[in-house]
């Protein structure tokens, strides 16, 4: 059999659909209604324009045609408008928070939330939640409307400002019914997803007509199944000027070295990428591949031979990367920010101190230079870029589209390039890592040519 036939045979994809849930689960005699884009000016839905549960995406889109048990993948449903609604939208309430660190684009989260509600289903009670999840219970909520946000995209940060910790479950339910919400969207990283799964699943038992919604923030880039998370590409676009400086300083020394640290608590993916993008990285150091500093394929073999060759060196390494191998106190290995997240050691500080005195104890005498560029907050605390900027603006839409047609619990996010719902439950328990296996991590290599500090 040649190839062409052996492809025709084996084309069928067994799909296992994900159920996102909906609020007629708990709540079956809700009545329906009929979406006000039919009748709204800018619209002239045709055939198509509405999305129904039928409509899926495949996560998988990968496979080996030569291996039948292969053939299958996840399903999920599509995201978009609905031709049959559950809200009535002069009876919606809309709840708006932010939690968490900063992420470019999430003023256009926002903006676009409120945009999209006012404009496209003509909701008018649209609420912004100050503080974080804190902000549910302890501060008045303010009132959005589509003239008060429309430059909000062109601001970094969040207007509604943000806050880590805080999470009371019972509080945050309570002040969503006292406030009469009964639309919540949540934006926020791995942290606010598994507050947002609890928030959901205390809706349900209390069995409240509210649906909820979280847009996956983080420029860490660390949330599972969707593609990316916005303002991460922004995030790199502003890490390339740090190393491009590094590379600047580092050449510009007799056996310069530019060290240069990037956010990425507990994945390596700005770093990563930032190393792709600039190719001017000697060596890049994650926290999913440990490394280390002494002997035979060591971080100091490595850079001494780099200077030989080349006069220079830029090292960009992850905040996440080398904690096993900083020494630390009891204390400091305790030490937990307000949402319960490790704080880390500088790992910047403390390799350009390591360097000095290696470079002291074993060429003693010879000129050396390193430059330590931190960029931490620059990277994020910016306006998203025209890519992020649209991304934010889709994921929006979507989130509307899904709550209004009554899905809740969920998350919507691109998959494979199309937008999906997503449970909440399944995303707030994946985690998406650098797999050093990949041919991404073989990419980096190759442009680095750096050791992978496995020890013989
Ligand atoms: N397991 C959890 N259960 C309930 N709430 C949580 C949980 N983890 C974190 N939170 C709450 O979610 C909010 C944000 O969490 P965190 O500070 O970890 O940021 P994040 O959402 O992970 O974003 P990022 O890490 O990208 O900055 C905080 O208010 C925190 O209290
Ligand atoms: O100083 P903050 O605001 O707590 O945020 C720092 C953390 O937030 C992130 O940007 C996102 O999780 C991490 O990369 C970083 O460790
Ligand atoms: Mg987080």
């Amino acid at each position: 059999m040649n190839d062409q036939n052996h492809l025709e045979t084996q084309s069928i994809i067994n799909m296992n659909l994900v159920n996102v849930p909906h609020i007629t689960d708990y709540l079956p005699h809700l009545k329906k209604h009929t979406s006000p884009l039919e009748h709204n000016h800018f619209y002239h839905p045709s055939e198509g324009f509405y999305l129904s549960s039928s409509d899926v995406i495949l996560r998988r889109t990968i496979f080996d045609t030569s291996d039948n048990n292969t053939l299958s993948s996840l399903a999920y449903h599509r995201a978009g408008p609905r031709k049959e609604i559950l809200y009535d939208p002069q009876n919606v309430r809309v709840a708006i928070v932010t939690c968490g660190g900063l992420c470019p684009g999430l003023n256009t989260v926002i903006r676009e939330l409120v945009v999209g509600l006012w404009e496209q289903y003509g909701v008018r009670e649209i609420f912004g939640i100050k503080a974080g999840y804190r902000g549910f219970y302890s501060m008045e909520p303010v009132r959005l409307d589509v003239k008060m946000v429309h430059n909000w995209h062109k601001r970094g940060g969040t207007v509604l400002e943000t806050s880590r910790g805080g999470f009371d479950l019972a509080k945050i339910v309570n002040a969503i019914e006292d406030h009469g919400f009964n639309q919540v969207y949540i934006i926020g990283g791995d942290g606010t997803l598994r507050g947002a799964v609890k928030i959901f699943n205390e809706i349900q038992r209390r069995k409240l007509y509210v649906g909820v919604a979280a847009i996956p923030k983080t420029v860490d880039n660390d949330v599972g199944i969707i593609d990316r998370s916005f303002g991460f590409q922004t995030a790199v676009e502003k890490a390339q000027q740090a190393i491009s400086a590094a590379h600047v300083e580092a050449e510009s020394a007799p056996n310069g070295i530019g060290l240069v640290k990037l956010m990425g608590r507990s994945t390596g993916h700005i770093a990563l990428s930032a190393t792709l993008s600039s190719r001017d990285v000697d060596c890049c150091l994650i926290p999913e591949n440990e490394f280390f500093l002494e002997g035979e394929g060591g971080l100091f073999e490595f850079l001494g031979d780099r200077l030989k060759q080349n006069g220079h060196a830029v090292v960009v390494v992850a905040e996440g990367a080398g904690q096993d191998i900083i020494p630390r106190t009891d204390a400091q290995k305790q030490e937990r920010d307000e949402s319960g997240n490790p704080v880390f050691l500088d790992v910047g500080v403390w390799l350009k101190s390591e360097l000095k005195s290696w470079w002291e104890r074993d060429h003693k005498g010879e000129l050396f230079t390193v430059k330590y560029i931190d960029p931490t907050y620059m990277i994020r605390a910016v306006t998203a870029n025209a890519t992020d900027n649209l991304y934010c603006t889709l994921l929006a839409h979507s989130a509307i589209h899904g709550v209004m047609a009554g899905y809740t619990g969920f998350v919507a996010g691109p998959i494979n390039g199309n937008y999906a719902y997503i449970p909440m439950d399944e995303i707030a328990v994946t985690k998406n890592q650098v797999d050093t296996k990949d041919h991404n991590w073989a990419w980096v290599r190759s442009v680095t040519t750096q050791p992978d500090f496995e020890r013989n």
